[in-house]
Formats: C-alpha cells, sequence, structure tokens
C-alpha cells in the first residue's frame, strides 16, 4: 500500500500555481473535433488521465474500448460510438461498471442505436453496433446524470434530422449542459433552450480554434488551502471569471468561507479574509465542489448544511459515505439527511496522532483531505488517484513548501 504523509512547517504561502486544464471542457472539445472531421485546433488540453484517454480512445482501431474511471469519457464515447456508426465495445474499472448508463442507452436506443449491455442491464460493459435514426425527439431524466445530456446534445447536429431532448424533473449539473452548448456554439452550431425543451437542427460543426480554460474543480483545492493557512495569497493562471465552468461558484461563496478572489488577465489571485460561523449551500450544480466545503467546514469548525448532494453518491466512490468515514478519524461525525444532506457539526478537531486517509479510488478525497496537513498530521493512502483529472496536484504542493514524504 502505497502512502505519503503531508505536512506545512510554515502554514504561510505565497506563490503562483499554472493549474491544470479542464478536463470537462477538454473532453468536449476533443468530441467535437472528432465529428467535425480534422479541421478544429485545440490548445492546452487537460493532462488529467480522463481526457489522455479520451484521445487516445478516438484514435484507437481497437474494438473495446475501456474508459478506465472517465465518466464523461464513457457517456461521450457511447454517444460517438452510435452517431459514428463506430462498432465498439465500452468497458472500464470495476466501479465504472457499477455507475449507471441505462438513462443515455434508453434515449439513444429510442433514435436508433443498437445497442446491448454485455453484463449487467443498466450498466456498462455496452456493445455499441451504430445507429439509423427514426426519431427526432427524446426524453430524457435530468437528475441523475448531465452527462447523459450533454453526450446527446454533442451528437445532436450531426444525426440527419437533428434532435429535440425534453429534460424531465429537475435538471442537476445544469452549467455543465450549459458549458456543452456553448462550446458547440463555439464551433457553429445554434440551438434553442426553451422551458424543458433544447432543440438543435441537423448542421455541421465550423473548423475553429479553441483554447482550454484552467479547471476550476482543480481551483478549489486552493481555495481550500488559502482558507486552513495561517497567511495566503495565491495566484492561479488561466482562469477567467466569465468561465464555462460552472464550479466557478466558488467566487461567489468562498468569502463566506474566508477566501475573497481578485481577477486580473492573467487569472486570478486568492486573499484571505474573514470567515463565517455558520454555512449554508446547495451544490446541486456543482457536485465536484462539495467533498472540498465539506472538510474546510469541518477543519474551520465552521456548523453547515450541505445539500444537493444526490450524485455524489453515484460519482468515483459514494462520496458522502467515503467523507463520513474520513471525518470520523478527526472525530468529527457527519449527520447524512436522506440521499442528498449532510450537516457539518461545530467541531474543534485535537489530533495527536497521525490520521490515514483513505482515497477510495477518488481522486477528490486525496486532493479535498490532503490541505488538512497545514493543521494536523495528515497521511494519504493511494495518492496517486490524483491523476484522474490533476497530475501535477503533489508537485503544486510541494511548490509552495508542503513536506510531502
Ligand atoms: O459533464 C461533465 O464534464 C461533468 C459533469 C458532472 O457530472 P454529473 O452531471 O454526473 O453530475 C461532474 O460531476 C463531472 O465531474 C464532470
Ligand atoms: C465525477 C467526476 O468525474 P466523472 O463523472 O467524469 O468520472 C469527477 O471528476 O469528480
Amino acid at each position: 500500500m502505497q502512502k505519503i504523509k503531508i505536512s506545512h512547517p510554515t502554514a504561510q504561502l505565497a506563490a503562483t500555481i499554472p493549474l491544470t486544464s479542464s478536463k470537462s471542457e477538454s473532453n468536449r472539445a476533443l468530441i467535437i473535433q472528432a465529428l467535425e472531421g480534422g479541421n478544429i485546433t485545440l490548445h492546452n488540453l487537460a493532462a488529467a488521465r480522463d481526457t489522455q484517454t479520451m484521445i487516445r480512445l478516438l484514435k484507437s482501431e481497437d474494438k473495446t474500448l475501456d474508459v478506465l474511471d472517465a465518466g464523461t469519457t464513457m457517456r461521450f464515447l457511447t454517444a460517438w460510438s452510435a452517431v459514428t456508426n463506430r462498432s465498439s465495445i465500452l468497458t472500464g474499472t470495476e466501479r465504472m461498471q457499477q455507475r449507471p448508463i441505462r438513462i443515455l442507452v434508453d434515449a439513444l436506443k429510442s433514435i436508433g442505436a443498437d445497442i446491448q449491455y454485455l453484463k449487467e442491464e443498466g450498466f456498462p460493459p455496452m456493445e455499441i453496433k451504430g445507429m439509423k435514426q427514426v426519431t427526432e425527439e427524446v426524453s430524457v431524466q435530468g437528475d441523475v446524470s448531465s452527462q447523459y445530456i450533454s453526450a446527446l446534445l454533442m451528437i445532436a447536429p450531426v444525426l440527419p434530422k437533428g434532435l429535440k431532448i425534453h429534460l424531465l424533473g429537475e435538471v442537476a449539473s445544469r452549467p455543465y449542459i450549459e458549458m456543452t452548448l456553448q462550446l458547440m456554439q463555439n464551433f457553429g452550431i445554434s440551438y434553442q433552450w426553451e422551458g424543458q425543451t433544447i432543440t438543435v437542427p441537423a448542421q455541421q460543426y465550423q473548423a475553429a480554434d479553441y483554447t482550454v480554460e484552467s479547471d476550476w474543480s482543480g481551483a478549489s483545492y486552493w481555495y481550500s488551502i488559502v482558507a486552513l493557512a495561517k497567511e495566503a495569497e495565491i495566484k492561479l493562471l488561466n482562469l477567467k471569471k466569465n468561465s464555462l465552468q460552472g464550479d466557478s461558484a466558488l467566487v461567489e461563496f468562498m468569502p463566506h468561507l474566508g477566501v475573497e478572489s481578485h481577477f486580473d488577465e492573467e487569472g486570478v489571485t486568492l486573499k484571505k479574509g474573514k470567515c463565517v460561523d455558520y454555512f449554508e449551500y446547495d451544490f446541486t450544480h456543482c457536485p465536484d465542489l462539495a467533498q472540498t466545503i465539506v472538510v474546510i467546514c469541518a477543519a474551520l469548525g465552521v456548523e453547515a448544511k450541505i445539500k444537493g448532494l444526490k450524485s455524489l453518491r453515484i460519482k468515483e466512490t459514494d462520496r458522502i459515505q467515503a467523507l463520513y468515514n474520513e471525518l470520523k478519524k478527526f472525530g468529527v461525525t457527519l449527520t447524512i439527511i436522506g440521499d442528498d444532506e449532510i450537516h457539518v457539526p461545530k467541531a474543534d478537531i485535537q489530533l495527536t496522532e497521525q490520521v490515514l486517509i483513505d482515497t477510495y479510488d477518488d481522486h477528490r478525497m486525496a486532493m479535498a483531505f490532503a490541505p488538512l496537513g497545514l493543521l494536523h498530521q495528515v497521511a494519504i493512502d493511494e495518492p496517486s488517484v490524483v491523476e484522474k483529472s490533476y497530475p501535477a496536484y503533489w508537485e503544486h504542493l510541494k511548490s509552495v513548501g508542503f513536506e510531502i514524504k
């Protein structure tokens, strides 16, 4: 079992961090590039394993495409294989084979795709043989994963009849759908979103350049570091105030947890501010930030009501349970309410011994807990999990004075 110990001798930090690029933007741009036919130039693609896997599989001639643990890669390649009539078997890690995909597969089948499950109904692996469009209207449940909707949207313009998607019920992770549409628009696609219906007429993607922004989800760990440090001023490069990424919501709520954001043309500088005693926020539209914020609240002794967590149960691990288990090791007992809410008690963490954090094959468990090394003796199990989205994470932490052994 590999593990690392994390500490910081002074908890005083000042640095400029190049960050990592967004894997969400990268994976969309790559699918669009593949559908356009070779005239699109992409800059600053993510080093994230999820993106490198997407690049590799889009070029592969193998029948079996193994996405490993990359959710977007699985969902986007499923739709892409169908619409391009690429006969494929799509598979992934054991956990990927437990992450539901029925909503997307049902939608693709109703449009006319030939897809079969190879193990359990509703879950990867699947065999995809191709698609012959029989309808231009499809209804999709909106509260399980926005990735199904993004996958359908990106193939919509190249379907012979275009596509009208009716979103059923609450739509979660909405900014990711908006990101998909804005990227499509960057490559010449027009669409209409009225009420619960998105209409994309048949049309061709147009050649254009695109430069991927830094990753706001990755930025969240730096907000955490600034919140927990004694003194800190950190500049994060290539982040914009008007981002396509919904995780830029950090700018709006992190002042409550003691971090202010100051933008200039290079990026954003994080500075320490004043922290509240009580914090409440709904993470329905930015679920990847939730773990970071729960850990910050526990560490700072901020009582908190964290809502909108339903999708956390079906991500890289059951993130609600994983947070519960690991914070318990610090003497903090979360109250879990139903499937989608966590209450963080007002904590006063007093530790005499090192705590070993289990990471459950989840990059965000490792990255959300590592900043606690500013305050306590922590060790992280399986640190290489960060490669999924932010391979340079440990190097970047070292560059601001963290000792990592
Ligand atoms: O489309 C995307 O790039 C993503 C959408 C979100 O998933 P859900 O829509 O399943 O919440 C997010 O959690 C994931 O990390 C990336
Ligand atoms: C949930 C995530 O990714 P995905 O669903 O694409 O595997 C994530 O990066 O936190």
